[in-house]
């Protein structure tokens, strides 16, 4: 018999094409690249002295997201693009694109999005794939049970030549959320309360593989947002193990097999989760029914408490430098800060389900005055499901804004972002100072809580504005 392997271990050893030695990384290879105009250009470069080719351009997919302007076109038929530099990475991806074969979701397909949104939507992000993308939240992808991972732009160079990267084994770590979500607490929640607990580097050189009953009763939604922000507690790899709710999202989807491929595929897919007996490097559990909706209130994602909390006191002098920039007042209520901007969307929290929760909180209210709220879908097919169901009219019709899909405040590179100084409550995954523009302090939340902030105008709980069966579902 052989040895008990971890979902991790089956990912790993079917893609190692020359082992890891102790002189050198194993070169793995890689079965989707996906590629995005901030960290292709150099390495495009790179081909283009080198003489060298796209080595699979059947299994790399581009996409449009983190310079593009999420309002339309003007009356001059012009993109309203923040930059020059912006407006040319863009075209450089399109050129790169067309020279070299690789199929792109150019500003005009219908299946434009954030490249860790569509992914998945187009079927191409599987269970037992290497996917790899020069961008550090590409662990959204293991919520599929596939071994994803962000790279540096030297090494989107290595893989659009080769297929494959230089990688060392990293370590290997299990959460396990023990017990049932709480009504109202979604995954947003679950990944800041986690990042709390180990802290921002907690996960540092391990693969995290996420277990136990309220991540099995996460949608592929919240899977994608619990592993999105893997890389928040300092692990590039998040994987959650492929089952029944996995199959189900991607049965029929564009670029998943079809037919008898579909039933080989899933026969395949059923031999990954980790064996009963593997063992794992670090062994952690979540208190998963002692969760609540969580905020953070410094500048790094594991600066996270419950909503209805008071301030912490800081305890050293980067917690004071923290505090000092969020100003939160030390034992003082978060709902005593008022807020001033209010973001919905990223490769965290842009989806389908994403907008329902928000718009539950939002139906037939209205932003508070002197807030301003943006709702940015992640992709455009999210955006015609949603007008299809009518959110955007309930966004616009309590005062937010409703835009076109990409990236935007979550980094601040397509001219969306905060003025200095104001308080912004987005549903992103980093708080980093200046993250969403200089001197913008950034509060990061799930949607419902985003939504409850932008209504009350000051940090808010959202049970407060949800229905029961709303609370239940999310
Ligand atoms: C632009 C890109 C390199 C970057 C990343 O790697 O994550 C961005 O997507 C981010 O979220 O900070
Ligand atoms: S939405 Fe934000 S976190 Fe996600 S890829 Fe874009 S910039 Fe990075």
């Amino acid at each position: 018999m052989s040895a008990p392997r971890s979902l991790f271990d089956k990912l790993w050893d079917t893609h190692v094409v020359v082992p890891e030695s102790e002189d050198a990384p194993a070169i793995l290879f890689i079965d989707l690249h996906l590629v995005h105009e901030v960290t292709s250009p150099q390495a495009f470069a790179v081909l283009e002295e080198r003489g060298l080719s796209v080595r699979r351009p059947d299994l790399t997919q581009a996409t449009l997201d983190h310079s593009t302007p999420t309002l339309p076109a003007g009356a001059d038929g012009r993109l309203p693009y923040a930059t020059e530099a912006a407006e040319k990475q863009v075209h450089q991806l399109e050129a790169n694109c067309a020279k070299y074969g690789i199929d792109l979701l150019g500003l005009d397909d219908a299946r434009r999005g954030i490249v860790h949104v569509i992914g998945p939507e187009m079927g191409l992000t599987q269970p037992g794939k290497t996917i790899v993308c020069g961008d550090s939240h590409t662990s959204t992808h293991g919520a599929f049970g596939a071994l994803a991972f962000g790279i540096g732009t030297t090494e989107v160079g290595h893989v659009l030549a080769t297929q494959c990267v230089l990688q060392r084994k990293p370590k290997s770590m299990r959460i396990t959320f023990e017990g049932a979500l709480s009504p109202g607490v979604g995954a947003k929640d679950m990944a800041l309360a986690m990042i709390a607990q180990i802290g921002a580097d907690g996960g540092q050189g391990y693969a995290v593989e996420f277990a136990g009953e309220a991540v099995e009763a996460l949608s592929m939604e919240g899977r994608m947002t619990l592993c999105n922000m893997a890389i928040e507690a300092g692990a590039r790899v998040g994987m959650i193990a492929p089952d029944e709710t996995t199959f189900a999202y991607l049965e029929g989807r564009e670029r998943a097999p079809q037919g008898e491929d579909w039933d080989a595929a899933v026969a395949r897919w059923r031999e990954l989760p980790s064996d009963p007996e593997a063992s794992f490097d670090t062994e952690v559990t979540v208190d998963a029914a002692a969760i609540r909706p969580m905020i953070t209130y410094g500048v790094s994602p594991d600066a996270a408490a419950p909503v209805t909390g008071n301030a912490p006191a800081p305890a050293n002098d980067s917690e004071r430098e923290a505090a000092e920039y969020m100003r939160f007042a030390a034992d003082r209520p978060f709902a005593e800060a008022k807020v001033d901007r209010v973001f919905i969307g990223s490769c965290t929290n842009s989806r389908l389900s994403d907008l329902r929760e928000a718009a539950e909180v939002m139906r037939g209210r209205t932003v508070a005055d002197g807030v301003t709220a943006l709702i940015v879908p992640g992709s455009e097919a999210i955006r015609q499901q949603a007008e299809a169901e009518g959110l955007d009219a309930v966004f616009t019709q309590a005062g937010a804004e409703w835009r076109l899909p990409g990236c935007s405040m979550c980094i601040a590179m397509n001219g969306d972002q905060g003025a200095p100084g104001e308080l912004v409550v987005s549903t992103s995954n980093r708080n980093f100072v200046g993250r969403q523009g200089k001197g913008v302090r950034t509060v990061l939340a799930g949607p419902a809580t985003a939504a409850a902030c932008a209504i009350a105008g000051h940090i808010a709980d959202p049970s407060q504005y949800m229905s029961t069966e709303a609370r239940d579902a999310a």
